[in-house]
């Protein structure tokens, strides 16, 4: 028979809910989460590792830990609970660094925005008695770096957790006090639908802005035309999800391959056949399709309001 752990409870709001947090990477999200923690008072003390020497004088000078270093295995061998705040394909070589040196009963959490991939790089070298509790917080912005983060950054936004089957109850608990806390709204997913979901409602749109940027580049170049300069309303939104950080999108579209092209080869098929609409001048199709879109975005202000 297999033990049942007790569930600690989490602290009362107010009180530090860990001892030692270490960010592996302090990026935007890594940095926002840092800012939340110290202003919440979640953490006595904050400790980080970033590649660069930059990235980590950069954090201390901007006073978001006590300590940081370019090798991982040093900040985290005494944190209870350490957060992966590096690009997804940062993982696979993360982990094994790492692993070794954490401490019995430690937690690992991520913000990863992909969630199968993190159980398969991570979960591997994680020792027994550690802790695994995946995380996406669905909140960020175009900007990268430890200076682009704010304390405010998950407030009314959503954190999916993905815990793997049997996760520690304890752990699971914790992490969603930690997101509690910072003012977010809780959902929990399997990792599988969790990548399936994001590819339509973040990787696809991602995807789509890159490619109508780049196409509007290359035809400014091609037909010397100013295409850039009278871009209003609608391109300019493009711009700006197209201007995310390209190693972070790189590593979503190549760890979360198969659901993404399957919703790239429903969207082709929606394409083709709106296309299709405009050739044989089928206006109320495309009447009935906008008319419908409209109504989802007052859903979403709606939802978002309520
Ligand atoms: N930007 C967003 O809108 C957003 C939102 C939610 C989740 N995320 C996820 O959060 C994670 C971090 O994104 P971000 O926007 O904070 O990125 P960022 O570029 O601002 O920061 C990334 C950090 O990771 C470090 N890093 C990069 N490569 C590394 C490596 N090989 N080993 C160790 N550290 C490395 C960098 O030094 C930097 O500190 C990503 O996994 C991303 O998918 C991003
Ligand atoms: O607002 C933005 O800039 C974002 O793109 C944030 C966004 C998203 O697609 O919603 C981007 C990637 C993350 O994994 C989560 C949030």
């Amino acid at each position: 028979m297999t033990a049942i752990e007790p569930v600690e409870r989490p602290a009362p709001a107010g009180e530090p809910l860990f001892d030692r947090v270490a960010f592996i990477g302090i990026g935007l999200i890594g940095s926002s989460m840092a800012r939340a923690i110290a202003k919440l008072g979640l953490a006595r003390e904050i400790v980080c590792s970033a590649r660069s020497q930059a990235t980590c004088d950069k954090a201390l000078e901007l006073g978001l830990v006590a300590r940081a270093s370019t090798d991982a295995a040093s900040v985290v061998a005494d944190a209870d609970l350490v957060v992966l705040c590096a690009p997804v394909g940062a993982y696979a070589a993360i982990a094994p660094v790492i692993g070794p040196r954490l401490r019995p009963g430690a937690i690992v959490t991520d913000v990863g925005s992909v969630k199968q991939a993190v159980i398969r790089d991570v979960a591997p070298y994680l020792p027994e008695g550690v802790h695994l509790v995946p995380g996406h917080p669905v909140a960020g912005t175009e900007h990268s770096g430890p200076e682009a983060g704010f304390a405010e950054l998950f407030e009314n936004r959503w954190c999916i957790l993905t815990p793997p089957p049997g996760a520690n109850e304890a752990a699971v608990d914790k992490v969603a006090e930690m997101w509690r806390r910072f003012g977010s709204n809780l959902e929990f997913m399997e990792a599988s639908h969790h990548d399936k979901v994001l590819a339509i409602t973040s990787h696809l749109p991602h995807l789509i802005a890159y490619t109508i940027v780049g196409t509007a580049t290359d035809l400014e170049e091609d037909t010397k035309s100013e295409v850039i300069k009278f871009s209003a309303g609608g391109f300019r939104d493009f711009t700006r999800i197209a201007a995310s950080d390209p190693v972070m999108w790189r590593d979503v579209f190549l760890n979360n391959r198969e659901a993404v092209l399957e919703i790239i080869q429903r969207f082709n098929e929606d394409l083709t056949a709106l296309q299709r609409a405009i050739r044989w001048g089928e206006g109320d199709k495309l009447e009935e399709l906008f008319t419908r879109t409209r109504a989802i975005r007052r859903g979403v202000i709606d939802a978002k309001q309520a």
